[in-house]
């Protein structure tokens, strides 16, 4: 095993590395503890969670979950009420499951607490597959952080969700993700979002804004967001405004690789480059940049992930124009 989970100070557990990890490697592989569906929603969560073993449920309820704070516990209580009264109504339609089925506040904390493990630990898994969002053992004591070394992505042919090291990591050191969907954000948005969703204040490096690395990054940041303002106040749909929207791109680009992001986020954007030299006319500038794009997610899904076979399709299809 090349990691191992442990006490990571004052964030709970963590996952660790036991010996070097080298980029590209996938660091763990994970079948989901509990699954919901495209067409579910929070019901979905509770159905999932009655036809688990009982060890899986230990497991589940052995994560962390947090509460959301006093608004959202307020909504998540309503929703657990509401799916317990249902559950009874549905029951009483049918009086031999009655005694059974009567909801207990106990039952109804164990639906709370299920409830708050999901919404602290599970990922959403994009668009391919059936499976909308999940919880995977391992995975969830993954703690944040807005430098990540790792990115984890599903792979909805093998249905597990990896994770690789976006870069090399040393043994002992803390193995990471980013918890946010946008990158990019200054560290405020951030850290109200990791806040309200998580309950913590971060303070990887990024978010320290006393020190020279995060000052250096937080200017960046908001340089990016002011640029991007005026760029979507100003551009039209012509070549000139394609040329524009590649440059912001590129820029985008320039900005994560300087601050060390390098995951599936900045892979996809040099994709995007590439489409925008394609339609405009630059089929070399476009085949080198899905080339970097493919060489990026090497590292971070995976050869053997349908995005980065996508990669490899749109490469050999713009290799074989003339
Ligand atoms: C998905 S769990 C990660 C594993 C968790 N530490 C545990 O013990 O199970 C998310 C929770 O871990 C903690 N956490 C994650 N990243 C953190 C960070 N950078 N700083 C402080 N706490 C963090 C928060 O309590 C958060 O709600």
């Amino acid at each position: 095993m090349i990691y191992e989970i442990r006490q990571a100070g004052a964030k709970g557990l963590g996952l660790f590395a036991t010996n070097p990890i080298a980029r590209g490697t996938r660091i763990l592989s994970e079948r989901p503890l509990l699954a919901i569906r495209q067409d579910q929603d929070v019901d979905g969560i509770f159905y999932a969670a009655k036809s688990l073993t009982k060890n899986d449920k230990k497991a589940l309820l052995d994560l962390s979950g947090h509460s959301g704070g006093q608004h959202l516990e307020l909504v998540r209580w309503m929703q657990v009420v509401w799916w317990n009264v249902k559950n009874l109504v549905g029951s009483v339609r049918q009086p031999s499951t009655i005694t059974s089925s009567i909801p207990s506040i106990r039952s109804m904390q164990e639906h709370m607490a299920i409830f708050n493990v999901f919404r602290s630990n599970s990922f959403n898994l994009g668009g391919r597959g059936r499976i909308q969002q999940a919880v995977f053992d391992n995975v969830a004591r993954i703690n944040h952080s807005c430098l990540p070394n790792a990115q984890g992505n599903f792979h909805s042919t093998l249905g597990r969700f990896n994770v690789h090291a976006l870069r090399d990591i040393k043994s002992g050191e803390e193995v990471t993700l980013n918890y946010l969907p946008e990158l990019g954000a200054v560290a405020a948005s951030r850290g109200s979002k990791l806040r309200k969703g998580y309950g913590f204040e971060c303070d990887c490096v990024a978010c320290d804004l006393t020190s020279a690395r995060g000052k250096l990054g937080e200017e960046r940041r908001a340089e990016e967001r002011k640029r991007i303002k005026e760029f979507a106040a100003t551009v039209e749909k012509n070549a000139e405004g394609l040329v524009a929207e590649l440059k912001m791109t590129e820029r985008f680009i320039q900005l994560f690789e300087a601050e060390g992001i390098t995951g599936r986020e900045v892979a996809s954007m040099y994709f995007e480059v590439a489409k925008l030299n394609v339609k405009l006319g630059r089929r070399d500038e476009a085949i080198q940049c899905a080339e970097k794009g493919l060489e990026l997610d090497e590292y971070c899904i995976g050869s053997d992930h349908p995005t980065y076979e996508d990669g490899v399709e749109f490469i050999k299809a713009l290799k074989s124009k003339n």
